[in-house]
């Protein structure tokens, strides 16, 4: 993209620069996730407004500025209020832990925070890597057939039967974690009309309304009856059901409503994010097979011929620096929308009360004032022995200040056991190769389907 302004000084207070409608909109419907990069870039980091027309978001991408909304000065920039983005997204999930601020949101992420501690993390590995496995077993099976697999179903699979067993408790089963998910696929498609033309009142139906209403009874036929009951037999259980039903540290009950708030949205958050990191494994890891074997030369060698547990963990230093590496170029959680309560300035200039503020890790983490060689995949970034980032806040694929993601750590226990799980067992290549394209939708995800042929490693070995 041709520079769309010439670099200035910011002067303190001043107007931010605004990209006018007739650049912003074609831009952003050709390549939404391209655009931002560009406008960000171009910018070389300055406070800029996008013209949408009705919409003008700030798009802010300096990583001082994002540690002062995240962080410094996070009173100013809530996921509560007007914020247009937010609106659908609310339907779904009510005043739940992802949306809500204020007193809602602390007590939620009061009684959910003890269940994510480094050190509760540690003691579901075992588990983990049991569910895991049985999930892995399962592909010896197309493997010698050499029929191919569907990468992404089977990540899906793999990770709602993780999930479900340490997070839930196995009160959801996995049929139903399965129709959970596909629901929750329908709503974050059935909701981009809203989400494209946010000004649009509900009592005007729009394309998508259908299919969303229906996609919320599906998930209640399943949710509400497992909370009624979970309230009706309450445990002292640490699963995340559980502990959403009793009452809160304040005293206070939440309601039926306010609980499935929390738990569509833990259940959301849970799954989706980690299956979506977890399917760029396949077309980067094709696409770099360089990096492919350098991890699998690790596996070998810290794992040998036993099954991947806690123990290995912390030896497999390059399989943690391919997964941080993704995280950048990948972030699943690639938009953080906030909006700005009172007036701020950001580096200069001035941003207004009631405003939308765009944040994405996507952005920042791809451009080249931060990055050196910014879309070359390169794990050597994240070498352990390499001296700090000089900004916090060029990295932040798991957000940050109050917010940031209460499930990071075991996210990131949950997805080197998988990797290392799968690679220690089988060789994959894909049927048809697969672009590094993004899809846009509520989490990042390659647009292609990948089909992967397998060979089990113990195959390999004997011949
Ligand atoms: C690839 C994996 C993941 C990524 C990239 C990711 C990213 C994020 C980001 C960017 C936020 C900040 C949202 C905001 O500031 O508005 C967040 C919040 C959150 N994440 Fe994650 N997440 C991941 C996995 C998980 C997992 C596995 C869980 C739970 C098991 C989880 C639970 C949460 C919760 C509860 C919050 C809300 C925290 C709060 O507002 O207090 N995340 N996540």
């Amino acid at each position: 993209m041709s520079q769309v302004f010439e670099a200035r000084p910011a002067t303190v207070n001043s107007e931010p620069r605004m990209i006018p409608l007739r650049t912003a909109l074609p831009a952003l419907i050709r390549d939404p996730l391209g655009a931002l990069v560009d406008f960000a870039q171009d910018a070389d980091g300055e406070v800029i407004r996008l013209n949408l027309g009705s919409f003008r978001p700030y798009l802010v991408s300096h990583p001082e500025h994002l540690q002062r909304v995240l962080r410094d000065n996070v009173a100013n920039y809530t996921r509560d209020g007007d914020g247009l983005l937010w609106r659908p997204v609310r339907r779904i999930v009510g005043d739940a832990i992802l949306v809500a601020e204020g007193a809602i949101w602390e007590s939620s992420r009061g009684a959910l925070q003890p269940l994510f501690t480094a050190k509760r993390a540690e003691t579901l590995v075992d588990k983990m890597a049991e569910a895991i496995n049985e999930a892995v077993d399962e592909w010896l099976e197309p493997a010698l057939a050499g029929r191919p697999i569907d990468g992404g179903a089977e990540l899906t699979r793999i990770v709602l039967r993780t999930t479900m067993r340490v997070l839930f408790a196995d009160r959801i089963s996995v049929p139903d974690a399965l129709r959970i998910s596909a629901a929750l696929d329908t709503l974050t498609t059935a909701m981009l009309p809203r989400l494209l033309v946010p000004a649009v009142p509900y009592a005007v139906p729009m394309p998508g309304d259908r299919r969303f209403r229906e996609a919320v009874r599906t998930i209640d036929a399943v949710v509400l009856p497992i909370i009624r009951e979970a309230r009706a037999h309450p445990t002292d259980g640490d699963d995340i059901i559980s502990t959403l039903c009793r009452p809160r540290a304040d005293g206070s009950e939440p309601d039926e409503y306010a609980i499935r708030g929390d738990v569509v949205a833990m259940f959301s958050t849970a799954t989706e994010t980690t299956i979506a990191l977890l399917s760029w494994l396949w077309p980067v890891l094709a696409s770099r097979p360089d990096v492919a074997e350098r991890m699998t030369d690790e596996i070998e060698q810290v794992v040998g011929a036993d099954r991947v547990g806690r123990e290995h963990l912390p030896q497999l230093r390059y399989g943690r620096m391919v997964l941080d590496e993704m995280l950048r170029l990948y972030p699943a959680g690639w938009m953080i929308p906030r909006t700005a309560v009172g007036d701020d300035v950001l580096g200069g200039v001035r941003i207004k009360a009631g405003g939308s503020v765009l944040v994405s890790p996507y952005v920042t983490q791809r451009m080249s004032t931060f990055w050196n060689d910014p879309t070359l995949f390169d794990p050597e970034r994240f070498a352990p022995e390499l001296p700090r980032r000089r900004y916090r806040y060029s990295y932040f694929p798991f957000g940050g200040g109050p917010h940031q993601c209460l499930g990071q750590y075991l996210f990131l226990l949950e997805a080197q056991l998988i990797v290392s799980t799968v690679l220690s067992r089988y060789r994959f290549r894909l049927r048809e190769p697969v672009d590094l394209t993004p899809r846009m939708g509520a989490s990042l995800q390659p647009k292609q389907r990948a089909e992967l042929i397998l060979t089990p490693v113990e195959r390999l070995a004997a011949s």
